[in-house]
């Protein structure tokens, strides 16, 4: 993985914080996924798009638990060496996210699939591998160096962010965006045309497990049919509050 641009998580919100993983905040990195692996994701996808694709929420239309219905990508989250990388890049020990409805996603963009309004992530790290662009206008990756509930707050308000505070990441195939987006005010810039179909693969601290932004109401924006709730609860009896108690301790 090479790193094409970064911008820690510090100078991205203007201001430290305590609860992050790492200090990382955005990367591009150039990657060296196997192409071959890429390509039958996407043509998978391509296929399941109409079927199993919504845009429930946020503007955002995307197949929940991707992995299930292409295998391909439980293969890419564990290419060898991957975790590693990333655990490096980010200064922290990783693991995949692991709630099967968000733990992979893959998203299609475009005039009338949409565009992903301004938001924080909920899982609290991800990769976004773009798939595929065609022929795209706007479509940026576009984060705004703020507070997040001060921007969420003005957009609400109708108010035009300034735009010395934007930074922009172009996604294109061969790269990926590696970031920590939790609580960072980010969208998708409106596309006014071509597509784009991306590939994301969520992540989080091993060893706090419990850093997270996607309270159950979130969930259930996207996924109403509370199916999720049991392996939910399970990894907050299993993993985060063992940990959580032990960092309290620790403290
Ligand atoms: O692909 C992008 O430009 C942003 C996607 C995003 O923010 C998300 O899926 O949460
Ligand atoms: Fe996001």
């Amino acid at each position: 993985m090479r790193v094409e641009f970064e911008m820690d998580r510090t100078t991205l919100l203007g201001k430290d914080e305590s609860w992050k993983v790492g200090n990382l905040g955005v990367m591009q990195l150039a990657h060296d996924y196997p192409l071959d692996l890429l390509a039958e994701i996407k043509r998978k996808a391509h296929i399941l798009k109409e079927e199993q694709s919504a845009n429930m929420h946020l503007n955002l239309r995307f197949i929940r638990d991707a992995q299930k219905y292409i295998p391909e990508i439980g293969e890419l989250v564990h290419w060898p060496g991957r975790i590693e990388q990333l655990s490096e890049l980010a200064g922290e020990p990783l693991e995949p996210y692991p709630f099967s409805v968000i733990n992979t996603a893959v998203t299609f963009m475009g005039p009338d699939d949409g565009t992903v309004d301004w938001h924080g992530d909920g899982p609290p790290i991800t990769e976004l591998v773009a798939l595929e662009t065609e022929d795209v206008e706007g479509g940026r990756l576009e984060l705004f160096q703020g507070d997040y509930e001060a921007t969420i707050a003005a957009v609400n308000a109708g108010e035009e962010l300034p735009e010395d505070r934007m930074v922009h990441i172009e996604h294109k195939v061969g790269s990926c965006v590696f970031g920590q987006l939790m609580s960072v005010p980010h969208r998708t810039e409106p596309m006014t045309n071509g597509s784009r179909t991306t590939l994301t693969m969520n992540l989080r601290s091993q060893r706090r497990p419990f850093i997270d932004n996607n309270p159950m109401y979130y969930l259930a924006a996207d996924n109403p049919d509370f199916a999720w709730v049991e392996e939910y609860i399970d990894d907050v009896r299993n993993r985060q509050l063992p940990t959580y108690l032990e960092y309290r301790a620790a403290k």
